[in-house]
């Protein structure tokens, strides 16, 4: 098969893992950058040139599409789908997991278990702020990653303050529940084809609350409790994620999905669980090929 991977940067570990994942299986791999894709629609159909070369023989792309490049990166992952062509990762799935709300709000209605979460007009929360009871509230970006754009607020005069100044500089945002028990470690499970292939759990770095490994966290293997399973398989799927990361927190009233992730790293969960993850998604591409 001809299998393009969606990538700005050729050299990632990540995208060097799938590339050799996809040679090793004799597929002919290569590495487009979706900006300098340039999308057409000519005589009604969905048309692809890669700077000034037609595109049209690939057989499934694997999308790699940064927070920064989100709205042009996902045009041409949908117009790969126009055209015929399989995406390991959904267009509709990139651009609901990248805002926070959206995702919460697909995943509610799934009944899938999240941290009690708030988003509102700016002149109702200083009201909701109240619902928290005076603990710690967690105040996030929409649209953060890699931990930025995630704050703890201590005291209800700490959250009213950080609110009044992401408003004043039109940034939106939600509040949410801190969960005080998971300790500064969350788990992050790889689903692929509705089946967990790898996991790891990460723990904060001293001083700090999140646990992403670029903001210095550490990580370990795991083994998921059925619960956690069962949790991040049912969230990929509300997603209509073939291939993404969960992130789970583990709450005293069980697991609670944190997020969801399109473009999962693979450097840290491959080299902490030991799992080759590439392999799993080239999979998932070989047997979607032979059910069409
Ligand atoms: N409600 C919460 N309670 C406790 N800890 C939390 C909560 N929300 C976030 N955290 C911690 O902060 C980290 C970053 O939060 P979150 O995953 O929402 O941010 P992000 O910027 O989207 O990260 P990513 O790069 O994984 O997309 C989490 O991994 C977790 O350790």
């Amino acid at each position: 098969m001809n299998i393009a991977i969606l990538s700005r940067g050729e050299a990632l570990y990540s995208t060097q893992s799938l590339l050799k994942a996809g040679e090793a299986r004799n597929h002919t791999m290569e590495v487009l950058d979706p900006s300098y894709c340039n999308l057409a629609v000519e005589n009604g159909k969905a048309v692809l040139y890669f700077q000034n070369e037609l595109v049209d023989d690939l057989h499934a792309v694997i999308p790699r599409i940064g927070a920064s490049n989100t709205y042009f990166g996902t045009n041409v992952v949908r117009h790969f789908e126009a055209m015929g062509v399989f995406s390991a990762v959904s267009s509709e799935g990139i651009s609901n997991s990248r805002d926070k709300w959206t995702c919460f709000q697909i995943l509610a209605k799934h009944q899938i278990p999240v941290p009690r979460t708030i988003y509102a007009s700016f002149f109702e929360f200083e009201e909701q702020l109240k619902t928290f009871n005076g603990k710690p509230i967690i105040i996030k970006l929409l649209e953060g990653t890699h931990g930025e754009g995630v704050i703890l607020t201590e005291s209800p005069q700490n959250a009213l303050a950080t609110i009044e100044t992401l408003n004043a500089a039109g940034v939106k945002f939600l509040l949410q529940e801190y969960i005080e028990e998971a300790n500064g470690a969350d788990v992050r499970a790889i689903v692929v084809d509705g089946v967990v292939v790898a996991a790891m759990k990460r723990k904060c770095k001293l001083g700090d609350f999140r646990s992403n490994l670029h903001r210095g966290g550490t990580s370990e293997m795991i083994s998921l409790s059925s619960a956690e399973e069962k949790i991040a398989i049912k969230a990929a799927k509300a997603m209509n994620l073939g291939f993404c990361g969960v992130d789970i927190l583990q709450s005293k009233n069980g697991p609670l999905v944190l997020e969801i992730n399109s473009t999962p790293g693979l450097e840290g969960i491959e080299n902490t669980s030991g799992k080759n993850v590439s392999k799993s998604v080239i999979g998932f591409i070989e047997r979607n090929k032979k059910s069409q």
